[in-house]
């Protein structure tokens, strides 16, 4: 019985995620779920020197309260302290490894808006506060712009808001205070306005970066004409497979698979179809390996595959299975009839504690030498 091949299919988009929902904003294709904390981590140094500064600048301006309302000052000089101590704690608890980085975005959002509520509070004791202290919000939307980096856009742009509405909020629950809203207004808001156009201007700069980053990313890993793993990608993955392997005292086989007379393909039908019978392999190798096997092309048309929980028996069995399957397979010619062509296999096995890369792959390479050697279009299994 002879049945076409499974096309290679192209490697699939990342699922929506919650962080692009979260952003809810209209970016290029779907950011996926590592996104936010990309962000965080990228922006975090930033971020943590703009907390240690206004740290400092938070308490050093206690020297301006004096300059104000000397006799006031005296009763600004804790609340100074509390937001200093507030800034270097925040800054110091964003790189420790106790907090999530979830965590961590949500404490720079809290502690920002703590920071605002504290210099309301200073101003509140200051006479005349508010008319000298106005200029002190535009403080916040600078700043703003690097203690808020790491975060999310929606969560920037409502924190520069609650920075600038705060106070009007505080006013309201204080009526006995004069506070000049109109002036406040004319001042902040438009600042506001500007903070956030250009935290949008960032954060869609952040996005495009972060996409072709991930796309170069993948292109190193991935070999264009197939879409399988390419060497070095299943060279990292396969520490990981083995380490695993060995956790769970498993064994795991390496199965080296070489298509036979590949040669002829690219003569006699050309190079375009020599392409497409490779991408046809792929896919019955893949279809037959599980999903959480390691399967790469390794070079011109050779594949090899690293499979965890396998004794040689069972990988034998699995090599067997592509063998028939690429040996029944008939690939469609573009004038019409189509060809067959076979793989040879080789075949290497090891417990878990005597797993080595290198050494498997010498072994299956060998074996698939002998298999060739033996007529092609069989299996091998090592014997080293
Ligand atoms: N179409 C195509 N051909 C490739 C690609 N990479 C390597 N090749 C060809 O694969 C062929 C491999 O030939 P050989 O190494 O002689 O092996 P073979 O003809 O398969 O013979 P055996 O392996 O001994 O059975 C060469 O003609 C390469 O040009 C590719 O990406 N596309």
């Amino acid at each position: 019985m002879s049945h076409h091949l499974p096309t290679a299919t192209p490697p699939e988009a990342p699922p929506p995620s919650a962080a692009a929902c979260a952003l809810g904003l209209p970016v290029q294709g779907v950011l996926p779920s590592g996104f936010l904390d990309a962000k965080f981590h990228d922006r975090r140094r930033y971020s943590q020197r703009m907390w240690q500064l206004s740290g400092l600048f938070a308490t050093g301006m206690w020297i301006w309260d004096y300059v104000i309302d000397a006799n006031g000052a005296q009763h600004t000089i804790g609340l100074r302290l509390v937001m200093g101590l507030l800034a270097f704690g925040v800054a110091w608890g964003m790189a420790h490894p106790a907090l999530s980085l979830r965590h961590s975005r949500l404490m720079i959002f809290a502690a920002a808006f703590l920071f605002d509520v504290l210099f309301f509070d200073i101003l509140l004791r200051l006479h005349d506060g508010f008319i000298y202290g106005i200029g002190g919000y535009m403080y916040f939307q600078m700043a703003g712009f690097l203690v808020l980096q790491g975060l999310s856009f929606p969560l920037i742009m409502i924190a520069h808001i609650l920075f600038s509405l705060g106070p009007h909020l505080q006013a309201l629950l204080n009526p006995q205070l004069a506070f000049p809203h109109l002036l406040y207004a004319v001042q902040i808001w438009p600042a506001t306005g500007l903070a956030i156009a250009a935290q949008y201007a960032l954060y869609r700069e952040y996005v495009h970066s972060y996409q072709l980053r991930q796309q170069l990313a993948e292109m190193a890993m991935q070999d264009p004409l197939t879409g399988a793993m390419n060497r070095r990608a299943f060279r990292d993955g396969a520490s990981g497979l083995i380490a695993s392997a060995q956790r769970q005292r498993q064994g795991v086989a390496l199965l080296m698979m070489d298509a036979d007379f590949f040669k002829r393909v690219n003569d006699e039908h050309g190079h375009a179809m020599g392409d497409a019978v490779l991408r046809q392999l792929t896919a019955i190798m893949q279809d037959v390996l599980r999903r959480n096997d390691l399967f790469c092309r390794w070079g011109g048309e050779e594949f090899v595959a690293l499979l965890q929980a396998m004794d040689a028996h069972d990988a034998l069995e699995v090599a067997e299975r592509i063998r028939q399957r690429v040996q029944q397979a008939e690939v469609p010619l573009p004038q019409g009839g189509s060809i067959r062509i076979t793989v040879s296999i080789g075949v290497a096995a090891a417990a878990a504690s005597d797993a080595e890369l290198e050494q498997l792959i010498y072994a299956a390479d060998t074996a698939l030498y002998h298999a060739k050697y033996a007529g092609r279009n069989q299996v091998t299994l090592s014997t080293a």
